[in-house]
C-alpha cells in the first residue's frame, strides 16, 4: 500500500513487510472456519454469545473476522491498554470494562490483534470469568513467538499467525498511534 503518513517512519527504509494481505485474509478465513465449527456445536445453540472487540488494536481484525462468522452473536467492545504509544508494555489500564449484566451467563469471545506477553488478554479473560461468564474463549490474529508468556500458562484458544519477536504494526496494530489501517503487517527494523 502506498502510504507514508508520518515523517518519523519511512515504510521502505525503516520497516520490513512481514505478512502480506493475502496471507492475512487466508488466516482470518481459517480462524472463522474454526470458530464457526466451535460455536456451531449444539451446546451453543440458543445461547447468548457475546463477541468483544478489544479496542483499539482489535478493531481491524474484529471487523474482518466478523464478515465470516455464521453464528448469531452480540457485538460489543472493551478497552484496556498497556502500551500506549510505547513499544514495550507496562501496567494494564482499563478504559471501558465489561458490563456485568452483559457478561453474566453469556458465552464470551474476546477478539484481539496480538498476543504478545499475554497480560492484556489474561486480565480480560479473568475479569469475564469473575463476572460469571458461562465460558470465555479468545481469538487473536497474531501470536508473538518468545518465552515471556504468562506464568499461568494462559493462551488464546484460536490463533491466526505466528510472528517473530519484533515490534509489528498494521492490521489494527499501531506504531506511535499510526498505521493501524495498513492491510499488511510490518516490523520495525532492528
Ligand atoms: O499481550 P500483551 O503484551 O499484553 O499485549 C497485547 C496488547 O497490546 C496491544 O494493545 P495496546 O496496549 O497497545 O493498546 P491498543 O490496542 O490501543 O494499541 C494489543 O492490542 C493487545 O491488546
Ligand atoms: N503495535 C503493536 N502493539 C503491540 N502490543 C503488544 N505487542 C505489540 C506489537 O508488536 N505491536
Amino acid at each position: 500500500m502506498n502510504q507514508e503518513p508520518s515523517p518519523s517512519l519511512n515504510l521502505r527504509t525503516d520497516a520490513d513487510l512481514v505478512i502480506n494481505e493475502d496471507t492475512i485474509d487466508d488466516a482470518i478465513r481459517d480462524i472463522a472456519t474454526r470458530l464457526n465449527r466451535h460455536f456451531g456445536q449444539s451446546q451453543f445453540s440458543h445461547q447468548n454469545i457475546v463477541a468483544y472487540c478489544i479496542m483499539n488494536g482489535g478493531l481491524y481484525f474484529s471487523g474482518q473476522l466478523l464478515r465470516y462468522l455464521d453464528f448469531p452473536l452480540q457485538l460489543s467492545y472493551l478497552h484496556a491498554t498497556r502500551y500506549g504509544n510505547n513499544t514495550t508494555g507496562s501496567d494494564l489500564k482499563w478504559h471501558t470494562r465489561p458490563n456485568p449484566k452483559t457478561i453474566h451467563n453469556a458465552h464470551i469471545l474476546l477478539m484481539d490483534d496480538i498476543f504478545d506477553e499475554g497480560l492484556t488478554l489474561e486480565a480480560i479473560d479473568k475479569e469475564c470469568r469473575e463476572l460469571g461468564a458461562k465460558s470465555v474463549h479468545s481469538v487473536v490474529l497474531t501470536d508473538k513467538q518468545h518465552p515471556r508468556k504468562p506464568k499461568s500458562g494462559f493462551k488464546p484458544d484460536f490463533i491466526g499467525l505466528e510472528v517473530d519477536d519484533r515490534y509489528i504494526f498494521g492490521c489494527g496494530m499501531d506504531y506511535q498511534g499510526l498505521y493501524r489501517n495498513l492491510p499488511e503487517i510490518y516490523a520495525l527494523k532492528p
